[in-house]
Order: C-alpha cells, then structure tokens, then sequence
C-alpha cells in the first residue's frame, strides 16, 4: 500500500491506521513534490489519496496508467474529472478507482437518510462547519448531500425550494449546489460536521454528522483499500459499499 499525502492531516491518520493494520503493509508514503515512481517501485497494489483538489487528478491517472488501484479521499471533483477517470480506466479493464467525499461510517449515513427524507419536506438547506484550514468550500461531503437531495427531490417531481429572498448581500444565501443552498462555517476548534435541515409547515427534521476527531475516516478508508482491487471501474461514493446505494 501507498499513502500520497502522508505529512498530511488525513494522510498520516492513513499511515497509522494502515500500520496498525495486519493485513495491510505499508510500502510508500509520498508527499508534495516526490516523484510517483516510488509508489510503483515499491510494488504498491492500492494508493489512498488524501493530497489537494489541484494534485489528486493528476495522480490517480499517472497511477492507473501503472495498474495501481486507487482510494481518493480528495475533494474538488466534479462531473467532468470523473468522467475522464471513467473514460481512462475503460482502457485498463481490471484496475479500480474509488472516489469518496466522506470514509466516516456516520457520514455516509447522514447523507443517505437527508436523501430518503428529501421528497418529504418543502425546505432544505445543508451546513457543513469546519476547521479553519481547510481549502475548499463547500466541503465534499456537502456538494454530494446537497446534489443527492437535489436529485430525490426531482425524482418525486418537487418544484424549487421555496425562497422569497430577493435581495441580500453577496453570498448571503450561501451557495447554489443543483438548487439547494449549502452554508460554510470554519472555526477553530472544530474538525468535519455536517447539518441537514428539513423543514415542513410546524416541523423540523434536522440531521447532524460530527468527526471529532479523524480516526473517524479509517474505518471506511481501510474497508475501501481491502475492496477497491476486486472493483474495477469507477465507484463513487462508499455507499456503494454499504448496501446503501
Ligand atoms: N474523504 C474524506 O473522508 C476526507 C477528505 N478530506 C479531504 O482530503 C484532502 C486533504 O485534507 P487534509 O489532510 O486535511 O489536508 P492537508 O493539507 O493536511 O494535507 C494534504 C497533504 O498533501 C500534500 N500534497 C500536496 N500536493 C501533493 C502531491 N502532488 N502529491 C503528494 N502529496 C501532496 C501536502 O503537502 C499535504 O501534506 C482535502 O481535499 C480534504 O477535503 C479530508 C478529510 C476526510
Ligand atoms: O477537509 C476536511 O477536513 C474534510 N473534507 C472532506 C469534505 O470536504 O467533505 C470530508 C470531511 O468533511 C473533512
């Protein structure tokens, strides 16, 4: 196994949690500005991918061009970096790539149940609350859960949600993910949470996710790296492996 971004937050989580591990060995670990070449030179079957949205893309191709299977925990895709990882593995049939906003058993839960509940409510809106040094916004984690309630809620035929708000200070709103409005707190202290409000005339249904700490991710990252090899293709998202999808 291979760790790239391993001086990282998440990536030396990764590294420890893969450690303590005993069925998994940990052949490389890669940080900024080392070549890839060790990851392949050292044998490495699966590479977990915790770097930044502007280097993750770059090297699931370079890895997937050497038949190395990839978990990305990365942010920052979208629709058309996903596609292009699909087209690529399409000419490297048995090499797998899982991609996951969120490893946080609690997480993906979260986001299941604010989809199942989505058709119920006239209101929804997403909070996603981080620490401070954190990079992107909205999280990952947010931009899926807001386009999987954007999704549920066309599928049942809902309309826009309801908002008579016509004037506001730029950003006042929050931003747009498929029509749902998803806010960014970062404050110091805090690590990865989530909040999903749902909101009916009289009542409230609201879903709440928090990683106190980021061993909260391992679990996930580790039943992703021991699955990822006997899934080749694309999978988006570790629903996919919970029965949840
Ligand atoms: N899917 C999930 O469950 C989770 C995803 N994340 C995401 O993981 C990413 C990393 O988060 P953190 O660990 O908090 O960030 P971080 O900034 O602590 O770590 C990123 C590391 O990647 C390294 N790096 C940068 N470019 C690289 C390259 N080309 N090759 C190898 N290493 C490179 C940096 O030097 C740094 O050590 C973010 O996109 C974050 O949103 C974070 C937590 C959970
Ligand atoms: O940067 C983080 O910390 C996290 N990033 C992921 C995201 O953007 O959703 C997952 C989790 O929220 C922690």
């Amino acid at each position: 196994m291979a760790v790239l971004g391993a001086a990282g937050r998440m990536g030396s989580t990764v590294v420890r949690a893969v450690q303590d591990a005993p069925d998994l060995e940990l052949v490389a670990a890669v940080d900024a500005h080392e070549d890839l070449s060790v990851v392949v030179d050292a044998g490495a079957q699966v590479a977990v991918d915790f770097t930044v949205p502007s280097a993750t893309e770059g090297n699931v191709h370079a890895l997937v061009d050497a038949g190395v299977h990839l978990v990305v925990g990365t942010t920052g895709w979208d629709d058309d970096s996903l596609a292009r990882v699909r087209d690529h593995l399409a000419d490297r049939p048995g090499v797998g790539v899982l991609v996951a906003p969120n490893f946080a058993l609690g997480a993906v839960l979260a986001m299941a149940f604010a989809a199942r509940a989505a058709r119920w409510f006239e209101s929804v809106e997403v909070i996603e609350l981080h620490h401070p040094d954190k990079v992107d916004a909205p999280s990952g984690t947010a931009r899926h859960t807001a386009s999987a309630i954007a999704a549920a809620r066309a599928a049942a035929a809902l309309g826009p949600l309801p908002d008579a708000t016509t004037q506001s200070l730029d950003g006042a709103r929050g931003a747009d993910v498929d029509g749902v409005r998803v806010h960014s707190v970062r404050l110091r202290g805090l690590v990865a949470h989530e909040e999903i409000l749902l909101g009916n005339a009289g009542e409230q249904l609201t879903i709440r996710h928090d990683s106190f700490d980021r061993v909260s991710f391992m679990p996930g990252v580790l039943l992703a790296v021991r699955q990822v090899g006997s899934r080749p293709g694309l999978t988006v998202g570790l629903e996919q492996l919970l029965d949840l999808a």
